[in-house]
């Protein structure tokens, strides 16, 4: 079993446009809603394809009323903790060519006792589950070390921990040891505080980020694939898309996959790429099938110097010297 902790879940509205100019009226020419946030994302990605998954989120006001009723439709086992806040709703416009503006929200706060209450939730419920998964942003009022406390509580009861998040919460996160962390390239950019622009500058910038606390980074890079680098090695995996429709969510498909495919090595790396891949070629965050088909290109002798296409990776700050935690 797979249990995931969203802190910060969402109502995720798509709406699709023909340009983006900015102060213009734009006449949207559809658009839908979707339950979201990103470990909502991995379990509902999970429960979609047969995978054992249970989602642990707050559920507050009337957006909050709605997630509830849409994860109910989906027959999603969650675990949801009442909370005073209204949850919150982010928007992602898609331009036909598949560019995705999005504006997330910063959700509600939550006050002291209501994160007890969700850490109390998650410890609850870790027994017969082989990974926590923490994903997203925290919301204010939750201290940046939670994603570690959890992962200490976790690894004491022999559960492996995920982490997907970014900023602060990712570099506290480390303090906790987790099994992995899921970085897109500019969020590992961020945490190591440098550019980068090769698949080898990932691969240091991995290594760097396990020598601070993560066992194994799966540094998910867009158009460039994935990087797996844990204790024994660095594999890239990259695919192939047909038809590039939206890459919103593409991680949380990729995590998914990679819980799925193991949690660790070479197949697992494999089920994250065809994944991620499956979710691109989908509108929505949301995706039910994966091309049993898809090939994926998996190699350990790849090319380093390989400029990553999504080149633009640089993060806002000089890095830090402080250790985490
Ligand atoms: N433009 C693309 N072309 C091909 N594959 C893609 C593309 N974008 C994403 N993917 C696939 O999806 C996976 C995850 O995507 P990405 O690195 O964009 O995650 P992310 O930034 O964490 O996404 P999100 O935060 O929206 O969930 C990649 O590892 C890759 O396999
Ligand atoms: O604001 P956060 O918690 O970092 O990310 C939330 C979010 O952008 O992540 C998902 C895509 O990964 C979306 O469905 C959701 O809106």
């Amino acid at each position: 079993m797979i249990l995931t902790l969203t802190l910060n879940p969402s109502v995720d509205r798509t709406v699709f446009v023909d340009a983006l100019p900015r102060g213009a009226v734009i006449r949207s020419r559809r658009g839908w809603s979707e339950p979201s946030g990103k470990g909502v994302n991995v379990a509902l990605a999970l429960h979609r394809h047969g995978v054992p998954a249970t989602a642990v989120l707050p559920v507050g006001g009337q957006v909050g009323g709605q997630l509830s009723e849409m994860l109910g439709r989906a027959e999603l086992p969650v675990r949801q903790v009442a909370i005073q806040g209204e949850i919150r709703s982010n928007i992602s416009l898609v331009e036909p060519d598949g560019t995705v503006t999005k504006v997330n929200e910063p959700g509600p706060v939550l006050r002291a006792d209501e994160t007890e209450a969700l850490v109390r939730t998650v410890l609850d419920n870790l027994a017969d589950v082989a990974w926590l998964a923490c994903c997203g942003s925290l919301p204010d009022g939750v201290p940046v070390e939670v994603y570690a406390r959890l992962a200490r509580a976790a690894r004491d009861r022999g559960v492996r921990v995920a982490v997907d998040t970014s900023g602060e919460p990712l570099w506290a996160s480390l303090a906790g040891r987790p099994d992995l962390v899921k970085p897109n390239a500019h969020e590992l950019a961020h945490l190591v505080g440098r550019p980068l622009r090769t698949l080898g500058d990932v691969v240091d910038a991995a290594r760097e980020v396990r020598g601070l606390g993560a066992e194994a980074v799966l540094a998910s890079l867009g158009p460039d694939g994935a990087l797996l680098v844990d204790a024994d090695e660095a594999l890239h995996a990259e695919a192939t898309v047909a038809r590039m429709v939206s890459a919103v969510g593409a991680g949380d498909a990729a995590l998914a996959g990679f819980l799925h495919g193991g949690g660790r090595g070479a197949a697992a790396l494999r089920t994250a790429v065809a994944w991620g891949t499956a979710a691109v070629q989908h509108e929505g965050t949301l995706f039910s099938a994966v091309d049993p088909d898809q090939a994926v290109l998996l190699r350990s002798d790849f090319d380093r110097a390989r400029r990553l296409r999504d080149a633009d990776a640089v993060p806002g700050h000089e890095g830090r010297s402080d250790p985490p935690g």
